[in-house]
């Protein structure tokens, strides 16, 4: 079975055990390591994938170096934008085979994904396709010593081999995220997916075939980070870029594997998200907005607000409501239709989640509502469920306020003033996304630009326009992608000044 299996029948079409392969030079290679993939909503292993070892990660090099120094870096722009539109139109056409593969994978549930995770992986190729073609090239005149006069000119070229390197809570959405922009840039990329999401990205190469994108520009190679693929490709001499999201623990890591051979490094990171409710606010607007962005995905979402500060008039209240949305979710199996909480993403991931579920308690929280696990029969009694959780009372300092916990919870603060308010948010060694909810038009603007953050959000959150600047401050990351950001950051720029 390879990953075409996917596309089996019935209800839960994946089938056991698909096989997926790396994916290098444009074929499906045999060979690695097998390991399991397993679907959290029920725990039982649905695919086996296989680790690249060193020589197939020398093979990827060389297939993208080759394709980037040939066809694809010097393929003609509309042709390049053309194919990469036929990406997105490949994306729509097989959509429930991506669908299953990324539900089998996260478990999350069906509407999620059919909403988000994969029209997000269709639209940003498009995107950046569009994108590309109408960004203007920077262009100086000067004049020279000699009293003449001189022309600059940049332009774009691709910068080379491109790492990426993804997480597993958005699997192709993230993945997309970065692939599009590299290669509507020309570059050849070579995606490291997350080990417990390896399914769209292997489907997403059978695309890259089907439409004709040129052999070595998409590879895939399956495996973990330390002392597996992911470092093997960070630290490999014949990659130009890595573009990484994950954990800020683990950029660490791969800035310093990188360090050795001086690859430019884009990375999006953890954060501990906060959000500022004024009692001016549209209550209810704001009550199913931050309800939305702390239990979306199960909390497995880096934007997702952790710490919570409501003005004191409205502080009881809000944590009603907040209670009662939370308490009305339903966790369950994927295609389950009332289901509306999904699982964790592994096992390993849910130990951590309770773990700070009981240090929460330790350190003093009153819990609000959950702090558990559900209590579920049938076949998601195995998935790794945890209930949506929210505390009260914790002090700045606790760690359960201050360290990322990326799981359905989040903790609601009082405050009195606006100044009160901006310090405690910005009170974080992380700075990635803030949601700010007012109904008075300048405290939103002064606030939403008080905030330490790279993404600062006014009464909404996860409202995305794919040609903005979106990254993080401080821990959560550094260098913007999005728009003309990403499209600078995965080109080679030279200027050209010309004496006249
Ligand atoms: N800032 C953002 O835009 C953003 C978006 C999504 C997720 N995140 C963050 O991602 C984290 C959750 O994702 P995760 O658990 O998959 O992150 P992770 O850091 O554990 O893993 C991400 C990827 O890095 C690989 N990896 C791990 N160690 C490596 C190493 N030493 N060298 C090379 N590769 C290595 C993994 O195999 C995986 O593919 C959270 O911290 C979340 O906040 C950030
Ligand atoms: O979990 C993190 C979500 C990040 C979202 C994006 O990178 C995006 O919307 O492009």
């Amino acid at each position: 079975m390879d990953a075409a299996t996917l596309s089996a029948d019935g209800a839960h079409r994946v089938q056991a055990q698909t096989r997926l392969p790396n994916f290098i030079g444009g074929r499906f290679v045999d060979g690695g390591a097998p390991f399991d993939v397993r679907n959290p909503a029920t725990g039982d292993v649905h695919a086996v994938a296989y680790e690249a070892d060193a020589a197939m990660v020398d093979a990827a090099v060389a297939a993208a170096r080759e394709c980037v120094e040939g066809e694809w870096g010097h393929m003609p722009l509309a042709r390049r934008r053309a194919l990469l539109m036929k990406v997105a139109d490949g994306i729509e056409r097989r959509f429930d085979e991506f669908l299953e593969a990324e539900i089998a994978d996260t478990g999350k549930p069906r509407a999620m994904a059919a909403h988000l995770d994969i029209p997000r992986g269709a639209a940003n190729f498009r995107v950046f396709a569009d994108f590309i073609a109408s960004l203007p090239d920077e262009a100086f005149e000067m004049d020279t010593p000699d009293g003449g006069r001189a022309i600059n000119y940049s332009v774009r070229k691709p910068l080379g081999v491109v790492g990426v390197i993804a997480p597993w809570n958005l699997p192709l959405l993230l993945m997309t995220w970065k692939v599009a922009p590299a290669m509507a840039c020309g570059n050849a990329v070579i995606v490291k997916p997350s080990e417990e999401t390896p399914s769209t990205t292997t489907l997403l190469a059978e695309v890259m075939n089907e439409v004709g994108v040129p052999a070595g520009a998409f590879n895939v190679l399956h495996g973990f980070g330390p002392n597996s693929t992911g470092e093997r490709l960070t630290s490999h001499p014949g990659l130009r870029a890595i573009t990484f999201t994950g954990e800020t623990r683990t950029g660490a890591a791969i800035m310093r594997s990188a360090a050795s051979t001086t690859k430019a490094l884009s990375f999006e990171l953890g954060g501990k998200n906060p959000a500022i409710v004024f009692a001016d606010c549209d209550f209810d607007a704001a009550v199913a907005g931050l309800a939305r962005a702390a239990f979306l995905n199960t909390g497995q979402v880096c934007l997702a607000p952790e710490r919570i500060y409501v003005e004191r008039p409205i502080f009881e209240r809000f944590v009603a409501a907040m209670k009662e949305r939370a308490e009305a979710l339903r966790p369950g199996l994927p295609h389950d239709e009332s289901t509306d909480l999904g699982p964790l993403i592994s096992h390993e991931h849910r130990e951590k989640v309770l773990g700070y579920y009981s240090l929460a308690i330790e350190e003093g929280a009153k819990l609000v509502t959950g702090g558990g696990v559900p209590d579920l029969t049938g076949a998601a009694a195995g998935g790794y469920f945890v209930e949506p959780t929210i505390w009260t009372g914790l002090p700045q300092t606790a760690r359960v306020t201050r360290e990322e916990i990326f799981g359905p919870c989040c903790h609601i603060a009082p405050f009195d003033s606006e100044e009160e308010a901006i310090c405690l948010a910005n009170d974080t060694d992380y700075g990635l996304a803030s949601s700010v909810w007012t109904r008075e038009l300048s405290r939103a603007h002064r606030v939403g630009r008080a905030m330490a953050v790279g993404i600062s959000w006014v009464n909404c959150w996860f409202l995305r326009d794919l040609r903005t600047a979106f990254g993080g401050a401080r821990q959560s990351g550094f260098g913007r992608e999005g728009g003309a950001h990403s499209i600078a950051f995965y080109s080679e720029i030279t200027n050209i000044c010309v004496k006249v």
